[in-house]
């Protein structure tokens, strides 16, 4: 079979958000194609890969003509030929091509999309699932840690500053029962905030976003939730947050605007050394700010040893900040997005440099997103054991959970369910 490619087309379509993305697909020479699309971030960590806008009139200045046309012109002429499963050497002719430590001329939008729209090529080639092409010996379904509440930025700053509270099954017995139990919690914690008189809309990512008066309040209707669904919070159901602190980060200092309160690092660490005592808490993604290295340490020093805390905006998947913060025990955990490295071997690199060192890998949506559901295969091939893809709700989200299920179905009697274990720090 020849898979080289014998063409390969971008085109900007819409995102979950109502935004212009990249889509890419690649054609192979046997007749097969791939294709892939784009996600896009809010709370976007400043040492990410460049993402391309055009910054004119069209869309409010958020259209991707300019990385649809470095697609079709600059790249897609250089690849035609190549062999679709040369992953690596397409990746990094397109960095070289590139030229820019970001991916700043391209736009890691562009080149990211070439790069999964290829890999899917060349699994379609081999007439196996992508996660199986990535790793024909996968067999690991993650813990789905699904965000059902919704603050920050991704809810227009009308809720909790803290961005996410996601609710994880760790004691479920597989990943279909770990889905099952995640919705009941959802569908239970909908009618908990009725009862109360908060308001049921969501957030960017499907989760509820009332106004409230803190941050611990989330966490607090989460746990009712899942008692009333007859689960035990903790045991069964354990409670994974994302302040995105970046976001409430101001000249060194944290602000909790919801309670009025101005911390220092330290202060903070101690805000959730209290919020640990008190919740089934078992994972931290950036709870300081994406530069605030000697708090991180500080953090780790202090809560390393019983929670996870993973670095998002800190890492920004980039194997060299990876690098400097296994060095400087920074954190015990890295969250994984393809599009703030821009290339599928990088990201791969980024994931098991963590794994290495025995560090937990989350890998994890953006909260602009498409039906793609890459990220689904990938953390099953790279066996991460822990994936935050939004609520059980919306076509977006809930996609990459039904991906999820078909993987498990097709690897079938082998598939084995992370649980517990896919939290290496859960005491
Ligand atoms: O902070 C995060 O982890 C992500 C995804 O939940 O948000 P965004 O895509 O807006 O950066
Ligand atoms: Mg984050």
């Amino acid at each position: 079979m020849d898979t080289r490619i014998e063409r390969l087309i971008a085109r900007e379509i819409l995102d979950s958000r109502g935004n212009p993305t990249v889509e890419v697909d690649v054609f192979l020479k046997n007749g097969l194609s791939g294709r892939a699309a784009c996600p896009s971030g809010a709370s976007t960590g400043i040492h990410e890969a460049v993402e391309k806008r055009d910054g004119d009139k069209r869309f409010m200045g958020k259209g991707v003509q300019n990385a649809v046309h470095a697609v079709n012109e600059s790249i897609a002429p250089r690849l035609i030929g190549m062999v679709a499963s040369d992953q690596s050497d397409i990746d990094a002719l397109m960095i070289d091509l590139d030229g820019t430590k970001n991916k700043g001329k391209f736009g890691a939008n562009a080149i990211l999309t070439v790069s999964m729209a290829t890999a899917r090529a060349a699994a379609a080639s081999e007439g196996v699932l992508l996660a199986q092409y990535l790793n024909s010996d996968c067999y690991l379904l993650p813990v789905p840690c699904m965000n059902i509440m919704n603050g920050g930025a991704h809810a227009n700053w009308q809720g909790s500053d803290f961005q996410e509270y996601m609710i994880a099954p760790v004691g479920a017995p597989d990943f279909p029962e770990a889905m099952r139990w995640g919705c009941e919690v959802y569908h239970t914690l909908k009618s908990v905030l009725k009862k109360k008189g908060l308001s049921t809309g969501v957030g960017d990512e499907g989760g509820f976003a009332p106004t409230v008066p803190s941050n611990h309040e989330p966490a607090s209707l989460i746990v009712t939730a899942i008692e009333e669904a007859g689960y035990s919070p903790g045991k069964e159901i354990a409670l994974v947050l994302d302040p995105a602190s970046s976001a409430f980060y101001e000249e060194e200092t944290y602000i909790l605007r919801t309670e009025g309160k101005k911390l220092k690092s330290g202060e903070m660490i101690d805000y959730y050394q209290d919020m640990v005592g008190k919740f089934p808490i078992i994972s931290i993604e950036d709870a300081l700010a994406e530069d605030d290295w000697n708090g991180w340490k500080e953090l780790t020093k202090k809560l390393g040893n019983k929670i996870q805390l993973v670095g998002d905006d800190l890492f920004v998947t980039n194997p060299e900040r990876i690098r400097r913060g296994i060095d400087e025990k920074s954190a015990n955990a890295v969250l994984i997005k393809l599009n703030q490295i821009g290339t599928v071997t990088e990201t791969i690199e980024a994931i098991k440099l963590a794994q290495n060192v025995g560090w937990g890998t989350m890998v994890s949506h953006r909260s602009g997103e498409t039906c793609d559901s890459f990220i689904a295969d990938l953390t099953v091939a790279l066996s991460c054991g822990q994936i935050k893809t939004g609520a059980p709700c919306r076509g977006e989200r809930v996609e990459k959970y039904n991906q999820l299920l078909r993987i498990g179905e097709v690897i079938g009697k082998k598939t084995s369910y992370a649980g517990k274990s896919g939290f290496k720090y859960h005491t």
